[in-house]
């Protein structure tokens, strides 16, 4: 057993998943890989199924009844790796928006750097490094991280990132059923919950590369979600220091 998972989440990700279950094994790290499928229609899990026989205790699968959200989908495969023992968790897309070769340097700035939470970051040093999304999602995405730090004063640049890996105490720390957010925005509830209980996050720049495969699940309520719950979350609570914080939140 590796000492670093992997989380994937899909959602009819067939023309990705094969692709990049093997882009993570062929890196010089071994990495296990938990995929968290939520019944996708197109049967992205039957693919992870025959693959688990070429990778037997290094890929796992675990699949959900319906689609009820990205944040639902990894709460659970936080709750997986957890129960296994893992002492790093590292989120992931499955479309190559995250490239697989980065995957080391998430997990160095945990394991040797001391970080707690390391994020793959597109927006350190005025710098927006993101390759084939079209204006208006640059500006949204920009926009919405922003946001976030003038509302909640997180001294992260990249609150919405979703290459992400987290020490596995972080994980143990925060109450996972507590997360409120289900889409997207569970990705700014977390790093701000980590934040809050005074673990260290260090941004590890990368670039963003949009999906050629397959297609984006963003919408309209996911978007509502973030604007409106960044809100409530700042209203609901302030950042404490790990020594205070503890029986808070
Ligand atoms: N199991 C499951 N997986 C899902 C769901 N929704 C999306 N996914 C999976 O989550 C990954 C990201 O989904 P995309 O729809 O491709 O995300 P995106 O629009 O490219 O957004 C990315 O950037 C956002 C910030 O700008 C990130 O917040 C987000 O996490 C992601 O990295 C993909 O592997 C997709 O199959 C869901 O409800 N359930």
């Amino acid at each position: 057993m590796s000492d670093v998972l992997v989380i994937i989440p899909t959602y009819n990700e067939r023309e990705n998943i094969e692709l990049i279950i093997r882009a993570v094994f062929s890196q010089k790290k071994a990495f296990d890989i938990l995929i968290v499928d939520d019944n996708s229609p197109d049967k992205t899990a039957e693919i992870v199924a025959d693959l688990i026989g070429e990778f037997p205790e290094r890929l796992f699968l675990e699949v959900r009844n319906e689609k009820t959200g990205l944040g639902t989908a990894y709460i659970h495969g936080f709750k997986w790796a957890l129960k296994k023992g893992y002492e790093y968790i590292i989120e992931m897309d499955a479309d190559f928006s995250h490239n697989p070769n980065d995957l080391i340097r998430l997990y160095a700035e945990c394991a040797t750097n001391n970080a707690d939470v390391a994020v793959g970051s597109r927006y350190l040093k005025g710098q927006i490094n993101v390759v084939n999304w079209d204006i208006k999602r640059i500006l949204l995405s920009y926009f919405a991280s922003q946001y976030v730090r003038i509302v909640t004063s997180i001294p992260v640049k990249d609150t919405t990132a979703g290459f992400v890996c987290y020490r596995k105490e972080v994980l143990e720390t925060i109450d996972l059923d507590s997360i409120q957010f289900v889409g997207y925005a569970f990705q700014i509830e977390l790093k701000f919950k980590a934040w809050k209980r005074g673990f260290n996050i260090k941004e590890v720049s990368i670039i963003f590369t949009d999906r050629i495969r397959g297609k984006s699940k963003m919408n309209g309520s996911i978007i509502s979600e973030a604007i409106f719950g960044v809100l409530k979350m700042r209203l609901n609570g302030l950042p404490n220091t790990k020594e205070n914080a503890k029986s808070t939140d």
